[in-house]
């Protein structure tokens, strides 16, 4: 699903208007309508107090057009107008007068503290006070005004986007923004409801259609997309009748030290589990018999040094390499690595410490091949990119240097986002049982196994990103949250995969389209 800039939202309602010759007063009727339906199917009309709090601008428009057919249909509405501000939107005015002649309970004006209503722990607050249109932090009254609506403990229900968050950074003060219990963003999510610093401000999301023109969701390139199953689906390798353990590639993978060869065995089983045709690993001399023990179906070799990579050199020819699970960063692994890099020519995957080898020696950096995987956590990152300011510096950042080193990001995190120069994908599977040691070994695995089977290292990395925490939404509902571990997501692989074929849910089913963030 494309996620739109700012600029693109607007340009999507103008072409909208134009196309299906409509006026935008129109689709604010469209857009507050479907805000109301999905109000009225959960509410059925129970006479539960709700509160429409309605800015100035375009996202108070869409507010007043929910109070009005919420007032139509009975319910027990209270419809404030927060003035914020002298200027009006056209359609704002248009919805302000249409709701006058609905009802003589007109609009509260809400100027200051002394104006704010109670708001009862049971009652509904429809936030509709500012939408895209955000661009500047609001007034301290309004600031306390949001604070009111959370210590109100109400269901906080935001119109588009909570009001004080900006679509494209992240807001000052944590005072001044809404904290939703639910979004109802129109067509798209936004990109905020997947960052760390500003996914707080809203505990579930939905995109609700308003019939922006197919033509224009269809060609506008955007910069970032969220991945789901649709995504994902089409890029699906089949497994050929007559293939045999030579189709689908020889992964090898290169990592451990002396207690640290579990690492590798995750890895490694990883890249089997996924699809690879054959595994090798490459170890301290240490790890042979637990290793051998442990992954029956892998080929083991050794490094000389008895508990850390001293030297990797192996005889094999490996479809694409995973390197750096449990390696160590010791000085003699460091001469090792860049020896290797020096002379690879396989695909790469490069993960923990390999990662934090190039980050302290980053000459090396030039010796990455182009489309070299990186699979860093935050920590690593930071030791990779530098110190952010904010999350949307850290994409900036995180461009930059995939475009300076041709190399796919995988930033790995809540909403794992892989970025390759200016694209960022954003993931949508997993939960936080992952937070636990050795998840990230299986993902290099996995994406180390996918190369291996013909997939491009970008596709390889969305692929074993989304099927990774797929993997652990399958688990979680047999283990919990607290007792999932790696290899339980190495065990779920597979249904991760049948997961795919699977049919999809109903459209009206309510659930279908809820999203936790
Ligand atoms: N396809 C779609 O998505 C559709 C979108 N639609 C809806 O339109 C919304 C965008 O509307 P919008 O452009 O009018 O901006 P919105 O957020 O309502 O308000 C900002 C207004 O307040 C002002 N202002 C800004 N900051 C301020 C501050 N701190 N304190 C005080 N004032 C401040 C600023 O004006 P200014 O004072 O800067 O001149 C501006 O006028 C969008 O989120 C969605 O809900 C639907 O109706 C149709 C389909
Ligand atoms: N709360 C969470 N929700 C979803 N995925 C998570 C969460 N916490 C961690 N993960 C995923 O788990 C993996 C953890 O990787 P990493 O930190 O490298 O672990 P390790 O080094 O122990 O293998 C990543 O793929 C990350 O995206
Ligand atoms: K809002």
């Amino acid at each position: 699903m494309k996620i739109f800039s700012k600029q693109q939202i607007y340009k999507g309602d103008q072409q909208t208007a134009k196309k299906q010759k409509i006026s935008s007063t129109e689709l604010m009727e469209r857009a507050g309508m479907q805000i109301f339906n999905w109000i009225h199917e959960r509410m059925q009309g129970a006479q539960v107090p709700i509160h429409v709090f309605c800015g100035i601008g375009n996202n108070g428009g869409d507010g007043l057009v929910v109070a009005r057919h919420l007032i139509t249909y009975g319910y027990s509405v209270h419809t404030y107008v927060v003035n914020c501000s002298e200027k009006r939107t056209e359609d704002f005015l248009v919805n302000y007068d249409r709701i006058k002649q609905t009802t003589k309970k007109w609009p509260i004006m809400l100027n200051c503290e002394a104006d704010f209503p109670t708001i009862g722990p049971d009652d509904i607050i429809v936030d509709a006070v500012f939408g895209i249109g955000l661009n500047r932090p609001p007034n301290d009254w309004v600031k306390r005004l949001f604070q009111h609506f959370r210590a109100s403990k109400a269901f906080t229900l935001s119109v588009d986007l909570p009001s004080g968050l900006y679509p494209d950074d992240v807001p000052e003060d944590e005072n001044g923004v809404v904290w939703a219990n639910y979004t109802l963003s129109f067509q798209a999510p936004k990109l905020v409801f997947f960052l760390p610093d500003t996914s707080k401000y809203t505990v579930n999301w939905e995109a609700l259609d308003i019939g922006i023109d197919a033509e224009f969701l269809k060609e506008t390139e955007t910069e970032v997309e969220l991945i789901g199953k649709n995504e994902i689906f089409p890029m699906y390798k089949p497994r050929e009748k007559f293939s045999n353990k030579g189709t689908y590639g020889h992964a090898l993978i290169i990592g451990g030290s002396y207690g640290k060869i579990g690492a590798v065995v995750l890895s490694g089983k990883a890249a089997l589990a996924s699809g690879s045709g054959l595994v090798t690993t490459f170890i301290p001399k240490c790890g042979y018999i637990p290793m051998q023990s442990s992954f029956p179906e892998a080929m083991t070799l050794t490094d000389h040094d008895e508990e850390k990579l001293t030297d990797i050199s192996f005889d094999i020819e490996p479809t694409a390499i995973g390197i750096g699970m449990g390696m160590g960063t010791d000085v003699k692994t460091h001469v090792a690595f860049q020896k290797f890099l020096e002379s690879n020519s396989a695909s790469l995957v490069i993960d923990a410490d390999a990662i934090n080898l190039l980050s302290k020696h980053k000459e090396d950096l030039k010796l990455l091949k182009a489309q070299t995987v990186l699979t860093p956590h935050p920590k690593e990152l930071e030791r990779l990119i530098g110190k952010w300011k904010n999350d949307f510096d850290k994409l900036k950042k995180a461009k930059a240097f995939s475009k300076k080193h041709q190399c796919v990001l995988v930033i790995k995190g809540a909403h794992t986002i892989t970025v390759f120069e200016n694209k960022m994908y954003i993931n949508s599977t997993g939960n936080p049982g992952l937070s636990t040691g050795g998840t990230g070994d299986v993902l290099t695995g996995m994406i180390t196994g996918l190369i291996c089977q013909g997939y491009e290292p970008l596709m390889a990395s969305l692929f074993g990103v989304y099927l990774h925490g797929k993997s652990a939404d399958i688990a979680v509902e047999d283990y919990g949250y607290q007792s999932l571990t790696a290899s339980h997501v190495i065990e779920y692989l597979g249904k991760a995969y049948l997961d795919l074929f699977a049919k999809p849910q109903m459209p009206h089913d309510p659930d279908a389209e809820e999203h936790i963030s």
